[in-house]
Formats: structure tokens, C-alpha cells, sequence
């Protein structure tokens, strides 16, 4: 699905990956972890094309529909949850209302609501967030800090998620501090120094 070969990047003099490697296979389910600054959403904006590297390459399946949530998603601050999500996969032509709704559903957010997107919560701007990143049907799935502010019943239902996703062979990447022991992780990597070492499953 994705093959990453001596990958470099550096912000002025300081270098955040440091010719780093990873394979990606179909249907895998992946945990990053790293201290703060280690260059996880480095890595995720990488692969999404919106940096680019000083030296190595990305290589992706043609097949691959990226869906990602990195750091602060933006918004149409002044718009509806569900007119943000229209606009969005219509962006695409891809455009499953049922999807959205089912969505929606699973993490309690009221998308009908007439509530606008800068009135939103820290919980409900990472709901419609992770939102955005499935409601494709995506098949690469990228997401950085997803349970960010989420309440209890929110994790679980992100847990839950999550592993239905892997089942229906989808490749998932979550990098993120906490580590969910409920997402069935079939490969741990730590990034450290500017490159992936692979931890025991736990
Ligand atoms: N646009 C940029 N310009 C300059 N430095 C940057 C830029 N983006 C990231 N960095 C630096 O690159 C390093 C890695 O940042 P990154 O956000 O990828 O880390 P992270 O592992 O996601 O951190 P966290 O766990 O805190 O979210 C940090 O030192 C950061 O300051």
C-alpha cells in the first residue's frame, strides 16, 4: 500500500525524519508513538502530499483513497457540521449521506443541528474531524491524536470503530500518545530520532 525509502525531512537546520523507512501493507493497522515533536504529523503531512520531503520518496498504491485527520482540521468556521461535510466529499464526488449519517451516529453528534462549526466543542470539532476522514469509504486511513477530547463513550465507539474498519481489510494508521489496548494493533512503531523502530505487539 505504501513503501517509504530514506525519507529526509528538515525545517531549517533541524532534522525531524533522518532517512527513515516503513512498508505499509493492505489491510494493516498501525500505532505510532513518539514523544512531542518526534515528527509523527511531520510524517502524516509527508505522505499526504503537503510537504515535501528534502530527500527519499514516498511511494503509495494508485490504489489508495487517503483519508486523514491531522492536528486542527480546518473548517468552514461559519458553516453547519453537515453543510462542511457536504462540501467536503462533494469536493470528491463522493458524497454517502447514509455513511455520514451512520457516522454520526456511532459517535453521538447531532449533525442536523443548526449549530455552526465555530460554536463547536473541542470533542465535536475531532468527531466531525475523524468524520470527514471515513465518510468516503476511504481506504487509507491516516489519523493523528484522533481521540483528542473525546468522552468516554466517544473511545469506545472510536475503539470499535476502528477494529470494523481493519475487518473490512482497510489500512489504518493512528499515531497518537495513548496507546488503546481495545484497537487490535497489528504493528507498534516508535518514532525516535528520526526513525521507526518496530515494538512488540502488546
Ligand atoms: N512548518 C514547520 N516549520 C518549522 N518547524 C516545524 C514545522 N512543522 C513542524 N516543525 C517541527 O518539526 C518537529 C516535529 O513536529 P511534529 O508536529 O511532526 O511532531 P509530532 O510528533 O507530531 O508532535 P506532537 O506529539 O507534539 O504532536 C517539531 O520540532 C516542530 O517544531
Amino acid at each position: 500500500m505504501l513503501e517509504i525509502h530514506d525519507l529526509t525531512k528538515k525545517f531549517h537546520q533541524h532534522t525531524v525524519l533522518d532517512h527513515l523507512n516503513m512498508i505499509v501493507h493492505k489491510g494493516d493497522l498501525i500505532y505510532i508513538h513518539g514523544i512531542n515533536g518526534s515528527g509523527k504529523s511531520t510524517l502524516f503531512k509527508l505522505i499526504c502530499d503537503i510537504l515535501e520531503p528534502d530527500n527519499g520518496c514516498i511511494i503509495l498504491s494508485e490504489q489508495a483513497h487517503i483519508g486523514a485527520l491531522i492536528e486542527n482540521p480546518g473548517f468552514l468556521e461559519r458553516e453547519t457540521g453537515m453543510y462542511n461535510l457536504k462540501f467536503l466529499a462533494h469536493l470528491n464526488h463522493h458524497f454517502y449521506e447514509d455513511k455520514i449519517m451512520q457516522l454520526c451516529n456511532d459517535f453521538q453528534l447531532d449533525i442536523q443541528s443548526h449549530t455552526k462549526v465555530k460554536d463547536y466543542s473541542l470533542g465535536m470539532r475531532q468527531k466531525l474531524g475523524i468524520i470527514q476522514a471515513l465518510m468516503e469509504d476511504q481506504n487509507f486511513i491516516l489519523l493523528d491524536e484522533p481521540t483528542r477530547g473525546l468522552d468516554e463513550d466517544s473511545v469506545k465507539a472510536f475503539c470499535h470503530l476502528i477494529n470494523d474498519l481493519h475487518n473490512q481489510n482497510k489500512t489504518i494508521i493512528i499515531a497518537a500518545h495513548e496507546y488503546l489496548r481495545e484497537i487490535h494493533y497489528n504493528k507498534i512503531l516508535h518514532l525516535k530520532n528520526g526513525l521507526l523502530i518496530e515494538d512488540e505487539v502488546l
